[in-house]
């Protein structure tokens, strides 16, 4: 149920003692020829992620799983932020292994995107400056070990975040592509986005719950709270590429489901990725405004808190991001959108919010050439202007960018796509029997 898979053990009663040698060596043989599944892994766990429970869960949960299925680890417990990252960038010998193991949330496995691809990018000589790069793709998979505050990754490509559920799908070998967001400021890169990249709210949002680290996953509701009290909106220019119209729409309401995004069916969209840099204005579309907020969602990023995501219908490796524009409204109009990410209502079903399907954006904020963080680090970035309602014109202020959970540098962004740059060791969220047979029954 719910997505959560479980052990079960099958007894075989033979007749002899030789039959039973023979069957049991006959099912090793052909689990040994099950080259997908994964026979060494490097194992990275975060333990102060989320509830502090990274090292429990993989020592009381997976790692007896790892050991009954004979997959064999090395295991580095981190010491501190941006350990894992520079091992993987630097050190590690990744000949040795079959595959990568995160055990922490978001951020966590944001850091072991950031190291792999790193060094993929290094060992291929590909320029991670230029915008333009296509990029190598590592050839590890990764898994991740949900053990986070908010673990959407996990849960938007598995449908639950169950550190057994996630140990099943590495010791069966599955495999998941997943676009990345590359993150550009002018000509030098800032980071990958793997699940939200946004300004406004979330950026806000996560300012703030980075005070109050004490708290736990508790920090972000706290921290939301207090963001949408002090209701604030920012000006700036969006200009995005539109994925082609006839594909698909993050309205049409096609949940990403398992094999939706394998790489034979995504082939047409991946070329269309490799357009020259110099080129890109063709098509662009360019929206000025107000906004509590500019998210962009690479997935749909389902999580606990919103089980069907910030946009139900993104998909994992189609090339495209969902941006979703939420224009300056009233509290309760915003509060209505919020409150329709954790029931079947649709967000996007409101005048003030808008959502695109695209390959590239960039965004400006107003009177921004020269703002970069360390110029507003004097004041709180949560409070632009005047704290709480007012009538005076909060717009002039600037919001920062959460990618990830972690704070962008800086504001003016140009951000593109990278289809299907990492796999995981996942299959995509499956469908449950009450759903095959509701598609039966419409056919
Ligand atoms: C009225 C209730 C409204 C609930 C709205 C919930 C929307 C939640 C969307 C969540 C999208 C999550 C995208 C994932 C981002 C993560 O990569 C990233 C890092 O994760 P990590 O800590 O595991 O490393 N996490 C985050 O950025 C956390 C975002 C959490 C946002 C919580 C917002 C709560 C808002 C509450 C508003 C309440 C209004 C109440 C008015 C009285
Ligand atoms: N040993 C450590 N000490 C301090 N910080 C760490 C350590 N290991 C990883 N980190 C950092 O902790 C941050 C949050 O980790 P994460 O696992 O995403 O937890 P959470 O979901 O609670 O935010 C990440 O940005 C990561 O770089
Ligand atoms: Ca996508």
């Amino acid at each position: 149920g719910k997505h959560q898979w479980r052990c079960s053990d099958v007894v075989f009663l033979c007749p002899d003692q030789s039959t039973c040698e023979q069957w049991v060596k006959a099912i090793s043989n052909q689990i040994t020829l099950l080259t997908n599944r994964p026979k060494r892994l490097l194992v990275y766990i975060n333990p102060i992620g989320g509830k502090k429970q990274g090292k429990w869960i993989y020592d009381q949960k997976v790692a007896p799983l790892f050991h009954k299925a004979c997959v064999s680890t090395d295991v580095i417990v981190t010491e501190r932020a941006n350990h894992a990252k520079e091992h993987l960038q630097t050190e590690a010998d990744l000949d040795k292994y079959d595959g990568l193991v995160c055990v922490g949330g978001d951020g966590m496995f944001s850091e072991i995107v950031h190291g792999l691809v790193t060094r993929t990018q290094n060992d291929n000589k590909v320029d991670l400056n230029d915008p333009g790069a296509e990029l190598a793709r590592p050839s590890l998979r990764i898994g991740i070990i949900p053990a986070g505050s908010t673990d959407c990754i996990c849960f938007s490509t598995v449908g639950t975040n169950d550190p057994v559920t996630s140990a099943l799908h590495i010791i069966v070998g599955d495999s998941q592509p997943m676009d990345v967001c590359s993150v550009h400021h002018n000509n030098s890169f800032l980071r990958f986005s793997l699940s939200l990249l946004g300004y406004g709210f979330y950026g806000d949002v996560l300012s703030d719950s980075e005070r109050k680290r004490w708290l736990g996953p508790a920090r972000y509701d706290l921290a939301g709270v207090k963001t949408f009290l002090n209701h604030n909106y920012y000006e700036g220019t969006v200009s995005f590429l539109p994925a082609e119209d006839d594909v698909s729409s993050p309205r049409d309401k096609l949940q990403c489901r398992s094999g939706m995004c394998l790489p034979e069916n995504t082939k047409q969209l991946t070329s269309t990725l490799l357009m020259p840099f110099s080129d890109r204005r063709d098509g662009w579309k360019v929206i000025n405004g107000k906004f509590m907020a500019v998210n962009a969602a690479c997935m749909s990023c389902a999580c606990p808190r919103s089980p069907k995501g910030l946009s139900p219908a993104a998909h994992l490796a189609d090339g495209t991001v969902d941006l979703i524009l939420v224009r300056k409204c009233s509290r309760i109009d915003f509060f209505r959108h919020l409150l329709r990410h954790t029931n079947k209502d649709d967000q996007f079903d409101h005048v003030f919010v808008e959502v695109h399907r695209v390959k590239k954006f960039d965004f400006q904020p107003r009177n921004s050439e020269t703002v970069s963080l360390e110029d507003l680090s004097e004041k709180s970035t949560f409070t632009p202007v005047c704290p709480g309602p007012c009538t005076c014109n909060c717009g002039s202020a600037h919001s920062s960018w959460t990618c990830d959970g972690e704070i962008l540098p800086h504001i003016a962004i140009q951000v593109s796509v990278q289809c299907q740059l990492v796999h995981l060791f996942a299959r995509g969220i499956e469908e449950t029997q009450e759903q095959q047979q509701f598609v039966f029954e419409d056919l």
